[in-house]
């Protein structure tokens, strides 16, 4: 089974727009799960422009399914990941400037760095999945990592199958599937998945444990709940 971990940056960024704690966060990510959902993923960026700090520390309270904190392990990370002690956390090489994540890790020139990082994560409980392109050579340098997990960074195939071409974007997903079967690694995967693009992933990668969506499906909650919302406004004003 592949478990869905809803990331609810998005909400974050919604709620700073205006101040105040609209959409609240903390009923959203409930609110997440008792409708099914199997996660909740936080990216935490240093300048707290959507998730800040102090929301990881105060979900970690009301997560109860798998919580799963992703960013760039950076010192200030690191502090807040021990301390709140997510279910997993996912290492992602983003900039600091970075508009969203835009690549994974070079896991054989970042090797020595991975390790130290990684054992300190799984020293203290955490599980760990690092962030990778689909590339064989990349999934093995995660394996020497001792990452329990990596997750595929999806936007290429994301970008083939919305120009028609599934099967061209899939086929270095399957191949880096296979070597982290072989490797004995677990594999997540996200960014830019979709209502749209989320079953052909699904069906061609071996062994999915999770994946995490966030912006499309905050998009498309907005998309098809519209309908209801507006209808709720008219019946009040008639
Ligand atoms: C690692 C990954 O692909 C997601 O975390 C994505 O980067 C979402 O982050 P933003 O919401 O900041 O775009
Ligand atoms: N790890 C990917 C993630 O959490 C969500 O990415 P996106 O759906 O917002 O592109």
């Amino acid at each position: 089974m592949t478990k869905l971990s809803v990331n609810i940056n998005k909400l974050a960024t919604l709620r700073n727009s205006r101040g105040g704690n609209m959409p609240n966060l903390i009923t959203s990510a409930k609110d997440i799960e008792s409708f099914g959902g199997q996660g909740i993923t936080i990216h935490p960026r240093p300048d707290e422009r959507h998730i800040k700090y102090q929301d990881a520390r105060e979900l970690k309270d009301v997560v109860s399914t798998e919580f799963n904190i992703e960013g760039n392990p950076i010192p200030k990370f690191v502090d807040l990941v021990l301390e709140v002690k997510p279910t997993q956390v996912t290492l992602v090489p983003d900039a600091e400037d970075a508009i969203t994540s835009n690549a994974g890790w070079d896991t054989i020139k970042h090797k020595d760095f991975l390790v130290e990082v990684i054992d300190t994560f799984k020293k203290n409980g955490i599980r760990t999945s690092i962030f990778v392109d689909p590339n064989v050579e990349m999934v093995k340098g995660a394996a020497e990592t001792g990452t329990d997990r990596i997750e595929l960074y999806t936007e290429s195939y994301a970008l083939n199958f919305a120009n028609g071409e599934k099967e061209k974007g899939i086929k270095p997903f399957v191949e880096a599937a296979k070597m982290a079967n072989k490797l004995n690694l677990g594999i997540n995967a996200g960014h830019d998945l979709n209502l749209q693009n989320i079953k052909f992933f699904k069906e061609n990668i071996p062994d999915l444990l999770e994946v995490s969506i966030g912006h499309a499906l905050i998009c498309e909650s907005i998309y098809l709940g519209l309908d209801n919302v507006v209808n709720m406004y008219l019946h009040r004003l008639k």
